[in-house]
């Protein structure tokens, strides 16, 4: 194999490699076969329950025998078909491991996670899951267009006869159409961020991942990706889970916003984002999105300093 096939190849394996070479193993449909009306509607229920992702009591430590840190203990969450959900949290609460447990990157200690009903194993099997890391990682000797068709040509026949996408549409959708054949070190970097979000939506995935994918970018640029990523997501509704720092930038994008605490790592609370949709950046200023940031905030704080709660959440500590 050519060395530069071979690289591409390494770089991409979590892409390609399966866990457990066991084959699909989607739930059985209740009722398969039965032909009633009453199967049939079973069969919808169970697919509609078991739809998104679905992490019960997943723990995850790190060491030896001898010394192991508990880094993510009984994290339970579910994201339904087309919900967007933000995990933010201190430095070193296990957002990205737990974003890796879900990818099937690395195992959990304990507990499941299911993708529409799928084992990870599956479900990476499968394509189900997009990926989005914190720096676009796109190969520099390949054209726009040849990082986004990269997945396709690695993992040829390995997508569980899912639909893909037409990547020059994907690319096109991006804003990126007159950027095909350039290199990335002929785009700035959000462009090179976009690219990466559209390589991640190739296999058309039931859900995307991304970790901090925005982190790296100046304030304006970083608005203006994450509101095109918005309007992509209205009309490509997936279940995405989006790890940030950002106060703002988890409630102009989520529906719900996962507030994790560290040490152990461990869902502190789920607050609500009752904002109508589409948004905008005019959002930003409305009472409305004030008090969720002043709401997100307080528990940040009380999450990184145990004690602070009540005072910063005008004396009840709570959230919504
Ligand atoms: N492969 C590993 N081996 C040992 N420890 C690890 C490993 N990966 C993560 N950790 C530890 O697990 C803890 C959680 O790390 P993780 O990167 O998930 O946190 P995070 O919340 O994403 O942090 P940040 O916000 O700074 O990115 C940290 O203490 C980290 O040092």
């Amino acid at each position: 194999m050519p060395a530069q096939q071979q690289h591409d190849q390494q770089r991409l394996a979590h892409e390609a490699m399966p866990l457990d070479e066991g084959g699909p193993t989607r739930a059985p449909l209740a009722g398969a076969g039965a032909g009633s009306q009453a199967a049939t509607e079973a069969a919808v229920q169970a697919a509609a329950r078991t739809g998104g992702v679905r992490i019960s009591n997943v723990s995850k430590s790190f060491g030896t025998d001898e010394s192991r840190t508990l880094v993510l203990d009984g994290i339970d969450l579910s994201v339904g078909m087309g919900e967007f959900v933000s995990v933010i949290g201190p430095s070193g609460c296990g957002k990205s491991t737990l974003l890796k447990v879900i990818a099937g990157l690395t195992d959990a200690d304990g507990g499941e996670v299911t993708v529409d009903g799928n084992p990870v194993s599956a479900a990476t099997k499968n394509k189900m899951i997009g990926l989005v890391p914190q720096s676009p990682a796109l190969m520099p000797w390949r054209t726009v267009l040849d990082n986004v068709t990269l997945p396709m040509s690695v993992n040829r026949g390995a997508n569980g006869g899912r639909s893909m996408r037409d990547p020059v549409e994907l690319l096109e959708s991006f804003g990126l159409g007159h950027a095909i054949d350039k290199y990335p070190a002929q785009l700035s970097g959000g462009m090179q961020q976009r690219v990466a979000i559209a390589r991640a939506f190739v296999f058309d995935p039931s859900v995307l991942l991304m970790d901090e994918p925005f982190s790296a970018l100046d304030e304006m640029n970083r608005d203006q990706q994450r509101m095109g990523l918005l309007d992509f997501w209205q009309s490509n509704r997936k279940a995405v889970i989006f790890i940030t720092h950002s106060v703002p930038e988890a409630i102009m994008l989520s529906d719900r916003i996962v507030v994790m605490a560290a040490h152990p790592g461990r869902i502190a609370e789920i607050i609500d984002v009752d904002l109508p949709r589409p948004r905008s950046v005019d959002d930003y200023a409305t009472d409305e999105f004030r008090d969720l940031e002043g709401i997100v905030r307080a528990k940040l704080r009380a999450v990184m300093e145990p004690g602070a709660a009540d005072a910063a959440a005008g004396g009840t500590g709570e959230t919504r």
